[in-house]
């Protein structure tokens, strides 16, 4: 894993236009749940488009870790034969996630209701993140934690079997909790209730409902309430896992930025608790074209065609923040480049993230020589009004794939070279970036 890798410093510097084709790489959400979920479905499922970053593969050893037989049979193509709902088995050695939240907070979830006890481990980035959130819920249903102090990992959980059914509010707007508590209700008898006053990305719901849960939600004065029957069984499925708009968020920015740029994006996942940067470049003056919509794998999915275009300050709409959450970091690097001071406020679960992403992305813009503001819940930012970045300085990326991916990007637009400490985290979530960057500035469609 990177982190335990040397650092990989690489520059990034101005170039022509971005020219062609992209595909981006599965969608990592869909891409963890459709292990899990595989792994917990009576007999063998297929996965197509599975994004095969770093994180997506510590889910993969975990489930396989705890009895499920899953097995790479072609490039994103995946098979994997579950153990059922009740039937994952004790792991023999440390869970080991890496730098991946979901994974963990997701399979915290799955072994609060199996009678199996697991301990989980992480990189320094990891190690750092806030996992109380999940085990307040958990606990209430009867798992056992022994955390490391402030509720990091590493822990050790026991979980409960029978579990108990609980209705729990979710006090942040967290889709990880949301589905952190779905996934022990699916062992649990009776129904487990989740209430969430913000909408979050609905994966978990969607690809549960495909898998035969009895899941139902409903739109309340109180917000989404969502309910689990458990004790269900699973079915196998076919997944095909549209691609990931987080990823393909680098470009969108890319492209709107470097002038003459003009690029398709295939295969963008369109599901409306993700599209919030869409909506803000659009906002700001993107051009942003949306070409055959179609459906894949239960989610909206279209062809973005994004061509360069003068961006102005907005106020970032704060109710967007849980459909562009991964997305700050990218938006930042567009409101540096737009006319204006753009205000993007009401964001601060970018504090626990792989990085603090309000303060790894203030110091991106020092190197870049843009003035900004800071706040606790997000950052005021004075656009060049489309000239180039100053640039010239090393950035630090934390063991963060987005503050590295932003920083390159933002390379493109600098008059000096921006060196990124670490290009290795893009891994994580994005393994052809740097492939897939070199054929864009080729103007190659990607692959040929
Ligand atoms: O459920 C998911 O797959 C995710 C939810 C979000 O985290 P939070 O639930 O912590 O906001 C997001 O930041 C993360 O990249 C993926
Ligand atoms: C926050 C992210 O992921 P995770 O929480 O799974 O580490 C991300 O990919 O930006």
């Amino acid at each position: 894993m990177h982190a335990q890798t040397a650092p990989r410093p690489l520059a990034f510097s101005a170039g022509g236009p971005l020219r062609g084709t992209v595909t981006v790489p599965g969608d990592k959400s869909i891409s963890h749940r459709a292990l899990m979920f595989s792994g917990l479905a009576v007999g063998e499922s297929r996965i197509e488009g599975l994004l095969e970053g770093e994180d997506v593969l510590a889910t993969a050893a975990a489930m396989r870790a705890m009895g499920c037989d899953i097995e790479r049979t072609g490039p994103g193509s995946w098979r994997v034969h579950g153990v059922g709902v009740g039937g994952l088995l004790q792991p023999q050695a440390a869970l080991e996630m890496g730098n991946s939240g979901t994974s963990t907070r997701l399979l915290m979830g799955l072994i609060a209701s199996h009678p199996i006890t697991a301990a989980f481990t992480g990189d320094a980035s990891l190690s750092k993140r806030p996992m109380g959130r999940v085990i307040e819920p958990l606990s209430r249903m009867g798992a056992d934690f022994t955390a490391s102090p402030g509720g990091r990992l590493p822990l050790m959980e026991r979980g409960l079997c029978p579990a108990v059914p609980i209705e729990y509010r979710l006090p942040v707007a967290s889709a990880q909790v949301k589905s952190a508590v779905l996934l022990a209700g699916l062992n649990t008898p009776g129904t487990t209730r989740v209430i969430e006053p913000v909408p979050t990305r609905d994966h978990s719901e969607r690809m549960l409902r495909g898998f035969g849960a009895a899941l139902s939600v409903e739109e309340t004065a109180e917000g989404r309430v969502i309910a689990i029957t458990g004790e269900a069984e699973l079915q196998p499925q076919q997944i095909v896992v549209p691609g990931d708009p987080s990823s393909a968020g680098f470009w969108m920015v890319a492209a709107s930025i470097v002038p003459g740029s003009a690029i398709t994006i295939a295969n963008v996942c369109m599901n409306p608790t993700r599209t919030g940067l869409i909506t803000a470049l659009r906002m700001m003056g993107a051009d942003i074209a949306e070409a055959n919509a179609r459906t894949v794998g239960g989610e909206p999915v279209a062809d973005l065609v994004v061509r360069h275009a003068p961006l102005r300050a907005i106020e970032v709409p704060p109710d967007l923040a849980p459909s562009m959450i991964d997305e700050y970091p990218i938006l930042f690097v567009a409101a540096a480049m737009a006319q204006g001071r753009t205000m993007a406020r009401g964001a601060e679960e970018l504090r626990v993230k792989e990085s603090d992403r309000i303060d790894a992305m203030a110091a991106v813009l020092d190197v870049l020589g843009v003035a900004y503001q800071p706040f606790e819940d997000g950052l005021a930012i004075e656009g060049r009004g489309g000239d180039r970045f100053a640039g010239g300085g090393t950035v630090t990326t934390h063991l963060d794939h987005r503050i590295a991916m932003s920083a390159a990007i933002a390379g493109l637009a600098a008059n000096a070279p921006v060196t990124v400490d670490d290009v290795s985290p893009v891994a994580t979530s994005y393994p052809d970036f740097l492939a897939t960057l070199d054929a864009l500035r080729e103007g190659r469609d990607e692959g040929a």
